[in-house]
């Protein structure tokens, strides 16, 4: 299947079902759903309990009959039906009734550079399940690189690093077109984890996902003493109690080396891939940093040490894939030639 402009000009949704987020832009709407990709459901009935926002305050907390899922991994839907009463419930929740009912509905879907077939089946299969007619494939690269506003049309090279939940993403684009590009299977859950890893190997504390988000302060050069961001609270490994530990900013940021690396590695194999002309370009006008791990204090700076290009960390980079296709749908995107994904 080739993408053209003229093809997502038709479609009438844009969807970016993310690890952690799934976005839903609706043609002369905007952006209706940003919500954690998440549901809850009680395991012994098979209802579903809550989905979104809601679902994501109970995981951690739910009794046994309870499991929060997440039917999103690495950028591929991994569980298709309940992924579609997920979507199915957020559409109904936030969108006019009968909105997927719809007969002729178009929708154009990101999906992860060089994605797999079976990735961009199980995309396909989730939207039609919701009542999709016809759906689009677009590679997230190009629709991050459209909604950061980067000129991805024109003659000189731009470079994009989409650092998600589950994957970092990098690319060079010029002309309109993909000249090199990377999947990197590690991501801000990537990082998380590598931080809970170190308080439970060297302070026996546990940590849940969400108490790392404020210890992030920590990867940025400072000690985090003013935002007490080095206090951290969890629970003792062997008691069970709740404790607290004062950590070392320095040993946190050489716990995300690992991670830090994958994604550099990522970084320096896309721009050993490219002719020297694009790479000269790259050098003054640096990468632009998206994605919503590229919040993560610090993150900008160490890429930054590492390529000694100028980083730029997007005006919205949790939403730049789903805005820029909801750009392409609107049709506020001038022709230029998207990499067909083949299905
Ligand atoms: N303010 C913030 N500070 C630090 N990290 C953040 C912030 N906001 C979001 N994140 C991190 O960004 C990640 C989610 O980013 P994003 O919404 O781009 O993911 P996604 O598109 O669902 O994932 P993927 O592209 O991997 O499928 C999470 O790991 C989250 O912890």
């Amino acid at each position: 299947m080739t993408i053209s402009l003229a093809q997502l000009r038709r479609c009438s949704t844009a969807v970016d079902m993310g690890a952690a987020r799934t976005r839903v832009y609706v043609k002369n709407q905007g952006l209706l759903i940003d919500e954690p990709t998440a549901a809850a459901v009680n395991v012994r009935t098979g209802a579903m309990l809550a989905v979104g926002t809601q679902a994501e305050k109970m995981d951690g907390r739910t009794p046994d009959h309870i499991r929060v899922f997440r039917p999103v991994t690495g950028g591929t839907v991994v569980d298709i039906d309940m992924a579609q009463r997920l979507l199915r419930s957020l559409i109904s929740e936030k969108l006019r009734r009968g909105w997927w009912r719809r007969r002729v509905l178009r929708a154009a879907v990101c999906l992860p550079h060089g994605s797999h077939p079976l990735t961009q089946r199980a995309a396909v299969e989730t939207l039609t399940g919701v009542g999709a007619r016809q759906v689009e494939l677009v590679d997230t690269l190009i629709a991050a690189a459209v909604g950061c506003g980067l000129p991805v049309e024109h003659p000189e090279a731009t470079m994009i690093v989409v650092c998600g939940a589950g994957t970092t993403q990098v690319a060079v684009l010029s002309l309109g077109s993909i000249v090199a590009a990377e999947t990197v299977p590690v991501g801000g859950n990537a990082i998380d984890h590598a931080v809970i890893q170190h308080l439970r190997l060297h302070h026996q504390l546990m940590l849940r996902g969400r108490g790392v988000r404020p210890m992030h302060l920590l990867l940025s050069n400072g000690d985090g003493a003013a935002s007490g961001a080095n206090e951290v609270h969890g629970r003792d490994v062997h008691s069970g109690q709740a404790r607290s530990v004062f950590v070392d900013p320095e040993r946190i940021r050489h716990a995300v080396a690992t991670p830090l690396t994958a994604i550099l590695d990522g970084i320096g194999a896309v721009l050993r891939r490219c002719p020297p002309d694009l790479v000269a370009d790259l050098g003054e006008r640096g990468l632009m940093l998206a994605g919503g791990s590229a919040l993560i204090p610090g993150l900008e700076s160490m890429i930054h040490q590492a390529t000694t290009m100028p980083v730029h960390i997007a005006d919205f980079p949790s939403t730049c894939a789903v805005q820029g296709l909801g750009a392409m749908i609107e049709g506020k995107v001038e022709p230029l030639h998207l990499d067909p994904m083949a299905r």
